[in-house]
Order: structure tokens, then C-alpha cells, then sequence
């Protein structure tokens, strides 16, 4: 599609973030959801039920310590509630009540959680789709442990991988050329510079939320999202 949508700088992301909560009276939980229902809708969109190669519509959901992992979280309560069989492995939990309850939705959802990241080989013969919801506008540095081997197993797996709002390990602006290589994108609110680079096949935009004086003050220049719809493929 062409239009000149915006691509967001790291501190512009986060002031944007900041300002949903500050001036728009909005709450992390209540952006995380729509957030995170926008993503397990453009998982339906790329991976529809009916194009999963494996027996059953298995998907790996891997959760990183900030608000992108609380966004991984609540796409996968979604796309269970789609008809998806995710599987989540959150390896570092905030002792925080938003963390918390979203976990404990997806335990009564009988949303399985792993003990530790599977093998490469055992990611690609158990999963359809490895969901990357460990790092998101707020990575900075070299990646710590022990989000290193988990990133460096998912580059030896050839499952496909959708990233929600950067494909982790990434600068937020520059990108990476030895990074994982995601099939699918969903960048929230509008994307990021280094969304430029990526190479996949899907890059949806998700997070219907902006309001329009926030919309002006920064030029994000959003597409409109088709009628009632919560994704908008780019
Ligand atoms: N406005 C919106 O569009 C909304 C987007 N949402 C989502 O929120 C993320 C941004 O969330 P944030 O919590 O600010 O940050 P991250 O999830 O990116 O990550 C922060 C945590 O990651 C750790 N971290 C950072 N760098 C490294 C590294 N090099 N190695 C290991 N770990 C790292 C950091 O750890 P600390 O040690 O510093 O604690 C943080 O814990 C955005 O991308 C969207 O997905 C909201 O859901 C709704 C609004
Ligand atoms: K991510």
C-alpha cells in the first residue's frame, strides 16, 4: 500500500506511549489488550486455521520481561479463544499485578506455559508459528541472558516467526543484518524505523487507538484502518 505513514524514532515511541497514558487518560492494560487483540487478529489474517500445515494449529508465544511480553500474553488468550492451540513460555515475570493477572488468564484459559525455550528441532516439528513478543520499542544493548539463547535458538529454527512491534534483538531504529529474520511484522501504533528493513512476507499494522490530537502532534499520517477492523495490512 502506498502511503507515507511515519516511521517512529526509539524516544518519539516511548513519548508517544507515555502521552496515551498522560494526557489521553488511557491505562497500560486497557492499550495492552487492544494491543494484543490486534495482533492475534493479524495472525488470523497472515495463518488462518485453515492454512496450518501441522495436525494441529500449534503456536509457540514467547513473552520478554516489558510490555511487549504483557502484549504476547493477551494475543495468546486471544488466539485461543480463535481456535489456535498457543503454548507460552515466559521465562522472566515481572513481580507486578498486570503480569500476574494476565498470566493467570492464560492458565484458566488452559493456555499450556513451558519451563524452558525447546530445542530448534523440536520447535519445527511441534509448532506452526513462533509468535516473538520478547522485545519491543524499549530494547537498548546487547542482549542478556536468557533471552540470547532463546533468540539465537529461534534463528536455527525455519518455523515462521511474527514479531509483535519489532523482531526482537533489533535496534529499534537500525535494525540488524545477523538478526531474526520474522515471516510477519505487527507494528503498534505506527512503525518503527527499523521496520524499513524488514524483509517478511506480512507486515500488518495494529493498535486502533490513536486519538487525533496525538495523531497530529507527531504526523503519524495513519492509513484508516478498514471499517470496523482492528489490523490494517501495510
Ligand atoms: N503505544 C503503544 O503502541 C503501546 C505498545 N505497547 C507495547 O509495549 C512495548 C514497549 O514496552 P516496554 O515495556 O516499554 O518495553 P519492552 O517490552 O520493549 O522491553 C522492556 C524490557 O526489556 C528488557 N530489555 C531491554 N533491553 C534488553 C536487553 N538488551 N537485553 C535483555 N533485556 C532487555 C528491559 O529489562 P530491564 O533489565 O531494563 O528491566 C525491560 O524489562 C511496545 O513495543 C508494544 O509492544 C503496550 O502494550 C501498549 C501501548
Ligand atoms: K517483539
Amino acid at each position: 500500500m502506498s502511503h507515507n505513514i511515519k516511521y517512529l524514532g526509539q524516544e518519539e515511541a516511548q513519548h508517544i506511549d507515555e502521552e496515551l497514558f498522560s494526557e489521553y487518560g488511557f491505562s497500560v492494560d486497557q492499550l495492552m489488550e487492544l494491543a494484543g487483540l490486534s495482533c492475534a487478529t493479524a495472525v488470523t489474517r497472515a495463518y488462518p486455521l485453515s492454512s496450518l500445515l501441522k495436525p494441529r494449529p500449534s503456536l509457540l508465544v514467547i513473552c520478554g520481561p516489558g510490555n511487549n511480553g504483557g502484549d504476547g500474553l493477551v494475543c495468546a488468550r486471544h488466539l485461543k479463544l480463535f481456535g489456535y492451540e498457543p503454548t507460552v513460555l515466559y521465562p522472566k515475570r515481572p513481580n507486578k499485578p498486570l503480569f500476574q493477572g494476565l498470566t493467570t488468564q492464560c492458565e484458566k484459559m488452559e493456555v499450556p506455559f513451558l519451563t524452558e525455550m525447546p530445542e530448534a528441532a523440536v520447535i519445527d516439528e511441534a509448532y506452526n508459528l513462533v509468535i516473538d513478543a520478547i522485545f519491543g520499542f524499549s530494547f537498548k544493548g546487547a542482549v542478556r541472558e536468557p533471552f540470547g539463547t532463546i533468540l539465537d535458538t529461534l534463528k536455527k529454527s525455519t518455523v515462521p516467526i511474527a514479531s509483535i512491534d519489532i523482531p526482537s534483538g533489533w535496534d529499534v531504529e537500525q535494525g540488524s543484518t545477523d538478526g531474526l529474520q520474522p515471516d510477519m511484522l505487527i507494528s503498534l501504533t505506527a512503525p518503527k524505523k527499523s521496520a524499513k528493513l524488514f524483509r517478511g512476507r506480512y507486515h500488518f499494522l495494529g493498535g486502533r487507538f490513536v486519538p487525533p490530537g496525538l495523531e497530529k502532534k507527531y504526523d503519524l499520517n495513519l492509513p484508516q484502518y478498514p471499517g470496523t477492523d482492528c489490523v490494517l495490512q501495510l
